[in-house]
Order: C-alpha cells, then structure tokens, then sequence
C-alpha cells in the first residue's frame, strides 16, 4: 500500500498509545477496586468519626489538667493532627491511623499522657488492646479505637494554647527549636505530609499511585520498615517524585514510570523532592537514601540491608519487565500484584518462633525483638547467608504457648553451615541490650531452626500458575547469584 507521511504514522501511533494508556489506567482502576484497597464511604465516614472522638478527649484533658493545677481551664487546650496514610488519602482497610496528640506546656509527656490520657482512654467502650510504647524513639500509645488501630504518639508545646497555636505556627521553625526531640519528631511526620501535599501537582492521581505502591510492595512481601523494607513514607516519597516528574501522567503511565525510574535508579544516589539533602546519613539510609521533604532535611529512618536491598531491586526489575512492553493493550494486574512465592523460590527458611505465657506479653516480646530484626540479618549476612525476610507472622497451633512465627527464605551463597544455637547466642545478646521492661519479658522466648518446604505453611509453598508466565530475567537483574544446589542448612 501506499506509504503514509512520516507526520502522520507519529499522530496514529500517539493516538493509539494515548488510547492504550487510558484503557490500562481504567483497568487498573477497576482491579483495585475489585481488590477493595480504597475505603469503602462508610469506613471513611467511621475514620472521620473516631479523629473528632479523640478531639474531644484530647480537649476534655488539657482542660482537666489545667483545673488539677489551679489553672483556668478554659485557656487551655489541645488538639489532634493527623499524619501517616490517613493523612494522605491513601489508606487501605487495613493501614491504622497515625494521629498526633498535641497538648500544652503543662501536660507531661511521663504522667499526663501516659497516666491521666491513658486512664481516659481507658474508660471509654470504644477503645480496646491499648497498650504504651514508652521506649520507642518517638513515644505512643497504642489502641484500637472502633475497632480500628490508631498510633497516637503526644508533643508537647511551649504554650498553654496548643490547639489554636499549632493552627498558625505548626511550621514555625522558632516554635519548633523550643518543643523537645520526642515531639519535634511526631511533628515533623506532619509537616513532612504537608509538604508532600504541597508539591505533588494533582493529588488525587498521587493518591491512587501510592495506593498501587503499598499493594505492590505488601503483595511482593516489601512492605516492613523493622525487617529492612520499604515503610509508607518511602513509598510517599517516592511516588511523589514520580508524580512531580510526570504531573500530566495517567495512573497506568505512573506506575510505569515508577518502575522504570526506580529499576534503573543509581544508588546511593539519594531520591529527593527539592535540592537539598541532608548533611549526615543515619546507620542504615546508605543504601537507599530517601529524602524527607522537611526543613532541615532529613533521610527516612531505614533498615535496608543488603540482602533486602537486593530483594527490593529485583522487585523494581520484575514490575518494569511486566509493565514495559506498551504494546499490549492489556494487562494483566493480577501479575504484577501477585504474591511472593516463597516456597517456589527457596529451599531453606530460616524458622523463628517467638512465644511468651500470655497474649499482652506476646505482643511486647514480638513488638521488641522485631525491632532488633536487623541485627539477625546482618549477622547472617556476616556468615555469607543472604535472606530475604518475609515480614508476615503466623501462629504454630500445635505450641502450646501463644506464638508468633517468622519464615525468612535464605540464600547460601556457598556450602555454608548454619549453627542455630551460635546464631541465637549472637541475636539473643542483641535482644536483651538495653531491653526495656526486662522483667515483663522474662518468661518469654525465642527459638531458631532451618526447615525446608515441607514445614512451610501451605499459604507460602502454593505456587500459582501465572507465576510459570513471568519473563526470566537476567540473573544480573535478580542482585545476587543464583542459590547453589545442595548447599548444607544445619538446623
Ligand atoms: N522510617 C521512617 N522514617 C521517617 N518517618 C517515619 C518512618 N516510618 C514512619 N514514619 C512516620 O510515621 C508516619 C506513619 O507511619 P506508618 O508506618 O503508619 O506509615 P503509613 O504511611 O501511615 O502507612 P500504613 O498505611 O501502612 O499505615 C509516616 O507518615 C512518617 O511520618
Ligand atoms: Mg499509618
């Protein structure tokens, strides 16, 4: 036939891209919602309810502190912000609520929030399994609020005013260099959110992105901040980045780009959403610096290692390969959400089983030794083992005690031998340094084995049939060389 001019075949195939880019984002759209990740009006609704709820409480106890203190109550106030997903619209059904408790000057983070709120917390039928985190870098209390789990760490203000100051000045560098670290902390997940909000050019496309994200890194097993993965404000970051560098973009086109921006990334470069970076790295954020959008700035606290450095990359790798043939008017989400095949991709599991003689203990004992996760893998690491840390929990009912079991799939990158017994020697020096409440946890305990499939949980050895139609990738792109064949795991 006839030969088109060369201006014309470009606006045909532009079109018919553009066509293909709006057909994939309107099936993506349809996919997460057949998922149910986006709140459904009423769990919306119920959220909104419970953040006015704790206002008021929140309100009723700055009063009720001042009056104990001879103070005037009605001078005093304090109030809520919100932060985390909720803040950002892109919460799932099963992300909690991260809420701030903002109080004044005299309301002490030691007795007043964790004492008199607690107590007021406490009496209300609303809020169940509340528990203190008074060790943690920044503070909470922990509950579950309607049924919904809220984080609800306090910062306390120079003022007596709190709520109606923290409207005008919760950005005021002057405010801020006179609140404490603990509450400079919990504020500065806050202003990192509004920030974010501030510079992504349409919102509701960077919501729905980070929605894709935080389904994707759960579904591949790479949402855990404590074993060394991604947390939701790395994910914000770099989402927002993508959307900053693609304001016009459609959902498919972002997730796309994301993919394609991040698998070619050069790290250590750090991600940053304006000039500056920061001038030091905390231990941890050398691997893969990402930037909080705050003055000073400041990287997102990180546990990656290299092992889960390695497992993240792949990942990035994996959704690039599924998503960069444009060719294809369809695609298929199902692939690129699919849940990681453990059992399909390794044959050792590092097995570790936390138990404790009651639940409340259990929670404190699984609470602190995954916040010491990362000195595990580091010493695997040490002893050339890689491991890819499934972050999911499950219960052994055939233990008697209440448990918690963790199966990390390894990688022996020679014919090493795993001793179990020096293993939890090493990790159990790192567990009781500096262990808060050492009493609370001394009936508890943990327990280190290798197991191979067959002790596996069958939820992690199925391996579904579209996994068999993924494209090999190279073995550069899978980050480290493939496992040798019958390499010895001694448990
Ligand atoms: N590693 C981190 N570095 C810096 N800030 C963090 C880190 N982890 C959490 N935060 C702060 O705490 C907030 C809430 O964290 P959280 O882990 O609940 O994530 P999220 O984005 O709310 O995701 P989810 O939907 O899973 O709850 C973040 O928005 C951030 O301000
Ligand atoms: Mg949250």
């Amino acid at each position: 036939g006839a030969i088109l001019p060369r201006p014309i075949v470009v606006c045909l195939d532009l079109a018919r891209m553009k066509q293909m880019d709006s057909s994939r984002s309107s099936s993506l759209m349809k996919f997460l919602e057949d998922t149910g990740v986006s709140p459904s009006e009423e769990e919306t609704r119920r959220r909104e309810r419970i953040i006015l709820e704790l206002h008021k409480i929140v309100m009723d106890w700055a009063k009720m502190v001042a009056f104990n203190q001879g103070g005037k109550p009605w001078i005093t106030s304090g109030t809520v912000l919100t932060f985390g997903s909720y803040d950002l619209g892109a919460y799932g059904p099963e992300s909690d609520i991260d809420a701030v408790c903002v109080g004044p000057c005299i309301a002490s983070l030691q007795h007043h929030f964790f004492v008199v709120l607690r107590q007021m917390l406490e009496a209300r039928p609303e809020v169940s399994d509340l528990h203190s985190i008074e060790s943690a870098r920044v503070p909470l209390m922990r509950f579950k609020f309607n049924g919904v789990s809220v984080d609800f760490p306090y910062a306390q203000l120079p003022v007596i005013n709190a709520a109606e100051l923290q409207a005008i000045h919760a950005n005021d560098p002057r405010l801020l260099e006179k609140v404490d670290e603990a509450s400079w902390r919990c504020l500065s997940g806050v202003r990192v959110n509004r920030q974010i909000m501030q510079l992504v050019p349409n919102m509701k496309k960077f919501q729905l992105l980070l929605r894709c994200l935080k389904l994707w890194a759960r579904k591949r097993g790479i949402h855990c901040h404590l074993v060394g993965f991604f947390a939701g404000i790395h994910l914000a970051v770099l989402g927002a980045y993508v959307c900053r560098r693609h304001p016009n973009a459609t959902a498919n086109t972002l997730l796309c780009r994301f993919f394609e921006i991040f698998s070619h990334w050069p790290w250590p470069l750090p991600v940053s959403l304006h000039e500056q970076t920061p001038l030091w790295s905390p231990d941890g954020c050398s691997l893969m610096p990402i930037v909080m959008p705050c003055y000073p700035p400041e990287f997102c606290a990180s546990n990656v290692t290299k092992s889960t450095f390695n497992k993240i990359k792949e990942e990035l790798w994996r959704g690039l390969s599924l998503t960069k043939d444009t060719s294809s008017v369809d695609i298929d989400w199902s692939w690129i959400f699919a849940p990681f095949p453990y059992g399909a991709k390794y044959k050792h599991f590092l097995r570790i089983v936390l138990s404790a003689p009651t639940t409340e203990e259990l929670r404190d004992w699984v609470g602190w030794v995954k916040s010491r996760f990362r000195s595990l893998i580091l010493k695997l690491e040490s002893l050339n083992i890689g491991c890819d840390p499934n972050p999911s929990e499950q219960v052994d009912h055939t233990i008697g005690e209440p448990n918690a079991v963790f199966l990390w799939g390894l990688i022996m990158y020679s014919n090493t031998q795993i001793c179990t017994t020096s293993l939890k020697e090493d990790f159990m020096r790192s567990v009781t340094n500096n262990i808060y409440g050492k009493e609370k946890c001394a009936h508890s305990d943990i327990e280190l084995s290798v197991v191979g499939m067959p002790q596996v949980p069958k939820s992690m050895s199925d391996h579904p049939a579209y996994l068999q139609k993924l494209p090999n990738l190279p073995p550069r792109m899978l980050g480290y060389p493939p496992m040798r064949q019958g390499c010895n795991a001694v448990g």
